[in-house]
């Protein structure tokens, strides 16, 4: 599924800009990184892509349908989002809130069935996490709850995830194996990051964003250049394939 934003607004009430003019794309499967400096706007795109907010200009469109045209439940069975706000139910164990993304598969009303135990118990194994269904939600640890937060989203068998900052807790073996993961999926997703390296590997488009506004969008290697990397950033870095022909992104110090 391909999810798209067209020339996107958004302002706080007394009109201050948090986003303008924001267009991108991502096409079915694709991997999309949406990166920029602190305070840039990707979590606030991000939950418009979500629907969590609506936009005050332009429009998200799914599959080429306006998003608000779609029925919500539609929705939240193609949509998944991993968002850096958990649930702080301090009585859930870790099955609870994977069996979480089931919820828009079941009839309403209807109970948790031997499939979505099933399927919650593949998501956590896939999540390195087999057999933690009984753990308690809080006593895990903050990478250890980003990885069921992947799970949960996963259970939903969505076809477009959208990911806010989804590596921050992550141990660097485990922010690879979900960049990886990400790739290999069939889904389109869209992800907030701060690692240039780790999104210039994975990432398939990159969009950056510099105060609420796209600066530029492409393949990684068009996108992170070394002087636009200083420009938005303030960092030096040196850029350029490796030997797999990857993009790589070697930050140095920061400039001036
Ligand atoms: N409800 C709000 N009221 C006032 N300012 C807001 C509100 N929501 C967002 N902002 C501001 O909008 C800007 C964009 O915030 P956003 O969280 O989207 O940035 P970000 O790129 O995700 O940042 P970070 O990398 O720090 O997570 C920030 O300056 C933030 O302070």
């Amino acid at each position: 599924m391909r999810i798209e934003a067209r020339d996107i607004g958004r302002r706080l009430r007394d009109a201050t800009p948090l986003l303008a003019e924001v267009t991108l794309s991502a096409p079915t499967g694709s991997t999309v990184g949406l990166l920029g400096p602190n305070g840039s706007g990707k979590s606030t795109l991000l939950r418009l892509l979500a629907g969590l907010d609506r936009p005050d200009d332009g429009r998200v469109l799914l599959d080429g349908a306006d998003r608000r045209a779609l029925p919500r439940r539609q929705v939240a069975r193609h949509v998944a989002v991993v968002s850096q706000h958990t649930p702080d139910d301090a009585d859930m164990t870790v099955g609870d809130v994977v069996l979480l993304g089931r919820i828009p598969h079941r009839a309403r009303l209807a109970p948790v069935s031997a499939d979505d135990l099933r399927r919650s118990a593949a998501a956590l194994d896939r999540a390195g996490l087999g057999g933690w269904e009984n753990r308690s939600w809080t006593s895990l640890s903050g990478g250890e709850r980003q990885r069921v937060a992947l799970a949960r989203a996963l259970v939903q068998e969505p076809d477009v995830l959208l990911l806010d900052e989804p590596t921050n807790h992550l141990d660097i073996r485990h922010r690879f194996a979900l960049l990886e993961d990400l790739t290999r999926l069939p889904v389109t997703a869209v992800a907030a990051l701060h690692d240039l390296d780790l999104a210039a590997q994975y990432c398939d488009e990159i969009v950056l964003l510099a105060a609420g506004r796209v600066v530029a969008c492409g393949p990684p290697a068009a996108v992170l250049t070394a002087d636009r990397v200083e420009r938005v950033f303030g960092v030096t870095a040196e850029v350029g394939p490796d030997v797999t022909g990857r993009h790589r992104v070697a930050l140095r110090a920061a400039s001036g």
